[in-house]
């Protein structure tokens, strides 16, 4: 980027002061003063041309399903509104989005009714979803393999079969305060979708929903403690990926409990059924190794913590899913119920891991819907590690679904690997409380970018970064559904990764070519991508592209550029304004076609209140061109994940990386670092949404 344009830009941004908070997320020309504590406090003057066809913004839902604001409709007036010109601009304007939405609904599209979500119901699963014990092993050191793999399937794809749970399920909120001035977000609670793992968890088949379509055929795609501890002789857990980044260092580290604040949220419904002789068959093919969960050893530390876990008897993945539920597999009789309670059984056994073997630090991390996230010391090694410790049952849930959908979390989170996706290690159980053993990584997104220390070229590669692994999560047929700032992490040397696979759902398993689409709402609202709120099923690719495009709006500006993308904020309307469509549903429903030409988005340079230039004007301009095709308000021309990558300024993108993790059994993958940037160390303190709630 030329240093004339990223004047520019920084001066747009200056304006922003670490406001990153969906009441302070607006263009620089509507001035908005907000109250955390009602969002629907917020002013909003906004230029004459469109407060005219704007309505008040207290006004419901279905009240503002009017068209959208074109260009040139500021030379209209109220008077106007009288005429009889069935062919004038402002019955256009006056036409009810509703009347059409009912009468031409595409056949695979339906009108939702807010956050009223089905799960479909799985009654069956194909044969070809079944993995022979045998191939799977001699499959199993082919997993890194895949890293690279596109849309096409290798053989070692076939270890890649997904299940997940699909009962609806109510979820906790997760709410955290961030800054009393800077805003807050909503996040969520768990999902449940379960993958294997290379060689010991598989999670067989699953269900596929009742509802599949051409696969592609949208188009190409809270006491403050102040502690010091040292991590002399211990190893960041990012040495995991990397040796490189094994250091010794003495940490401040500050740590209060996180208040909830009564954000907004969404609960992540269930979006498939896990058939339970599936999980039978998870079970019984991971009973079948002796060792414990990822024998893709790809480093030296990967392959000296499975000796440590071993030789301490942890529980692991796999041994959490051996012995009795072994048994289980034999069983076929067994009914769910039966099954999960084996399950949960077998965790029961394995008591007293946590505090004998894990020393907390007491330090929180961060808190959401499923639970908390410490940072402890291993005791055997000092080795340094984030433990989610996973909030207890609710009282109206049934413990067959709140095992589940642990395990499911931790079924997909374990199989990742890849160097911009966290590395998930083991479940353990003592008390009454789950805990999962994660890589740690010292900072999270969202911190950093509320440091305001990130350069811009600091900001591009771990933009591409986060691309990297969601790209990595596509070609193996797995959508995130909960990209957000603080579900990615970065360690000392800058490298992303990916947390938090409770939402996760699998969009096209092993072998076939149908798209199986996702619902529910899930996820923040500031990132959700507008169709979720308009299809019942919907490709949950395009959720995450729409996502990766708001946080780079986010790493940017530090602000959100709306609340949520529905008409009724007044900043999404404006991004939707001067498009040539007459209604919200025009824009969403847009077909892919061969020429991009084919439907005018609205671009242009000059005009900053309304199109995509109304949130572009913020950004460099070189990512003017990639920026439009992510936030297309179309999800079926919205660009792929691999789209993304072919863009001549991503390209160009210096990216740090860990080069040599792709090759099994490679002992010595390292981090090679961009020189035209270095990655921003921050307080210890505030290095973490927890930490961040400490300085409030
Ligand atoms: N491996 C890790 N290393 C360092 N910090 C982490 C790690 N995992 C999680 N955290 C911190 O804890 C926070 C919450 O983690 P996570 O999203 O997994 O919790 P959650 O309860 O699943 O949240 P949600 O409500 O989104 O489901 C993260 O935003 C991050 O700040």
């Amino acid at each position: 980027m030329s240093f004339s344009k990223l004047l520019r830009y920084n001066q747009r941004n200056n304006m922003t002061t670490a406001s990153l908070t969906t009441e302070h997320a607006f263009s620089e020309n509507w001035t908005t003063s907000a109250i955390l504590s009602d969002p629907t406090s917020i002013d909003v003057n906004i230029p004459a041309e469109i407060s005219r066809v704007l309505p008040p913004s207290n006004e419901s839902y279905d009240s503002v399903l009017s068209s959208l604001p074109t260009r040139g409709m500021s030379k209209m007036n109220s008077t106007e509104s009288s005429g009889d010109d069935e062919g004038t601009h402002l019955q256009k304007l006056t036409t009810s989005w509703l009347e059409k939405i009912d009468t031409e609904m595409p056949e695979n599209i339906s009108k939702i009714d807010s956050n009223i979500i089905s799960s479909p119901i799985v009654n069956q699963v194909e044969a070809r979803f079944i993995v022979h014990t045998g191939k799977l092993r001699k499959n199993s050191t082919d997993f890194a393999s895949s890293f690279s793999n596109s849309l096409g399937f290798s053989k070692s794809y076939g270890k890649y079969i997904f299940f997940g749970s699909k009962k609806s399920e109510n979820a906790a909120k997760k709410n955290h305060s961030i800054d009393s001035n800077h805003g807050s977000h909503s996040l969520t609670d768990h999902g449940r979708n379960l993958p294997q793992t290379s060689e010991t968890i598989i999670c067989d088949a699953f269900a596929s929903t009742s509802a599949e379509h051409e696969y592609g055929a949208h188009g190409p795609d809270g006491m403050f403690t102040t502690r010091i501890y040292s991590l002399e002789g211990s190893f960041s857990s990012l040495s995991t990926n990397c040796p490189e980044d094994t250091y010794s260092e003495a940490i401040h580290i500050n740590t209060k409990h996180i208040e909830n604040t009564g954000s907004t949220t969404h609960s992540r419904k269930s979006s498939y059924t896990t058939s339970l002789s599936n999980i039978k068959r998870l079970f019984k093919r991971t009973s079948l190794n002796s060792h414990c969960s990822g024998s893709y050893d790809h480093t030296n530390t990967i392959a000296d913590d499975y000796a440590i876990a071993s030789s301490v008897n942890e529980t692991t993945s796999s041994c959490i899913s051996s012995g009795s539920l072994y048994a289980m597999s034999e069983n076929e009789d067994n009914d769910r119920d039966q099954i999960v309670q084996t399950l949960y059984n077998n965790i029961d056994a394995s008591t007293d891991l946590v505090s004998k073997k894990y020393k907390d630090l007491n330090v929180i991390l961060g808190e959401g819907s499923g639970g908390k996230v410490k940072l402890v010391q291993r005791v055997v090694d000092n080795k340094v590690f984030a433990l989610k410790e996973y909030r207890s049952k609710n009282k109206k849930e049934s413990e067959r679904k709140y095992i589940k959908k642990i395990i499911s979390e931790f079924c997909i989170a374990s199989t990742l690997k890849n160097p911009n996706i966290c590395e998930t290690s083991k479940i353990l159980y003592e008390n009454g409380k789950i805990f999962q053993i994660l890589e740690y990584c010292e900072y999270d997104l969202f911190a950093l970018v509320m440091s305001e220390k990130m350069q811009y070229d600091e900001i591009c590669c771990l933009f591409k970064q986060l691309i990297s692994g969601v790209k990595y999560l596509h070609d193996i047929g797995l959508s995130h559904r909960d990209l957000k700032l603080d579900n990615c992490v970065v360690t000392q040397r800058g490298i992303l990764k990916l947390i938090d696979f409770g939402a996760s759902s699998v969009f096209h398993y092993p072998l076939s070519s149908q798209l199986i689409e996702a619902h529910g709402i899930v996820g923040s609202d500031p990132y959700l991508s507008p169709e979720v709120f308009y299809f019942e099923k919907y490709d949950p690719r395009a959720l995450d592209v729409w996502a990766i495009g708001i946080m780079f709006f986010c790493m940017i500006t530090r602000r959100f550029p709306w609340k949520y993308p529905k008409v009724k904020d007044l900043q999404f309307r404006a991004f939707c304004s001067g498009r040539g469509a007459t209604s919200f549903k025009d824009l969403v429903t847009r077909p892919a076609t061969g020429d991009n030409n084919q439907y005018n988005d609205g671009y242009e340079e000059d005009v900053i209140d309304m199109g995509p230039n109304f949130l572009l004007h913020r950004l460099p301009e070189e990512s003017h061109n990639i920026m439009r095709q992510i936030l297309d308000i179309s999800p079926f021309r919205r660009i792929t994940v691999n789209g993304i990558l072919q863009d001549d300024w991503i390209k160009e993108i210096e990216m740090c990386q860990v080069v040599g993790a792709e090759v099994p059994k490679d002992a010595s993958p390292r981090i090679i670092n961009k020189e035209n940037h270095i990655h921003t160390n921050i307080d210890q303190r505030y290095a973490h949404i927890g930490g961040m709630h400490e300085r409030t």
